[in-house]
């Protein structure tokens, strides 16, 4: 049976699908998933209970700033094929990377409650992306992060 594509990442090519945060093919990785909610970018993901930071009931923060890490990226993607006006195709799809990531722990997060990370498309400036991700869990923004996406040349 065919695969059934829709969040950001299942358009990443094969050979950007590793990624311990975001690649649909690792197998030990999070494999989180973005999609488009209006003009933000939501993900939604329950980390497993051995994600500990120091504390039994608090999330590691390692953890988060992946979180953050991985959507920005799929986000900064996601708005540059907007921008072009093109469809998402794994022919397609841009490939980001990190060049910058700030991370404000504002509230400890709760290991065990859903964790929503909500993105925001702050600036596109030719190959740079600036994306805003807001960490949320049991209603509290438990986290705020910036990241700075370039697009690798390779991919122009
Ligand atoms: C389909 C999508 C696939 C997504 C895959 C999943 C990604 C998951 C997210 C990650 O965790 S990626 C892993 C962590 N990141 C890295 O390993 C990246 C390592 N760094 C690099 O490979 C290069 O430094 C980088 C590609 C980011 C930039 O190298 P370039 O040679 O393309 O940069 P260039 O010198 O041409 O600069 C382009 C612009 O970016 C700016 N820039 C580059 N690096 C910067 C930096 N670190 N901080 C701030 N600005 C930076 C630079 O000043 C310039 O600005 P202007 O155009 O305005 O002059």
């Amino acid at each position: 049976m065919e695969d059934k594509l829709e969040a950001f990442q299942d358009f990443y090519p094969d050979d950007y699908s590793h990624c311990y945060g975001c690649g649909r093919l690792n197998e030990h990785g999070m494999q989180i998933k973005s999609y488009w909610d209006g003009e933000e970018s939501v993900c939604r993901i329950h980390p497993r209970d051995y994600y500990t930071g120091g504390m039994k009931h608090i999330v590691y923060g390692g953890l988060i700033a992946s979180l953050i890490d991985c959507h920005a990226a799929g986000t900064a993607a996601a708005a540059k094929i907007k921008e072009l006006g093109q469809e998402m195709t794994r022919e397609t799809m841009p490939r980001f990377v990190t060049a910058n990531l700030n991370v404000n722990f504002k509230a400890p997060t709760p290991i065990g409650a859903e964790i929503e990370l909500r993105g925001k498309v702050l600036e596109i400036k030719g190959r740079k992306v600036t994306i805003g991700v807001d960490l949320i869990a049991e209603g509290v923004v438990c986290a705020e992060g910036q990241a700075l996406m370039i697009q690798v040349k390779e991919t122009l």
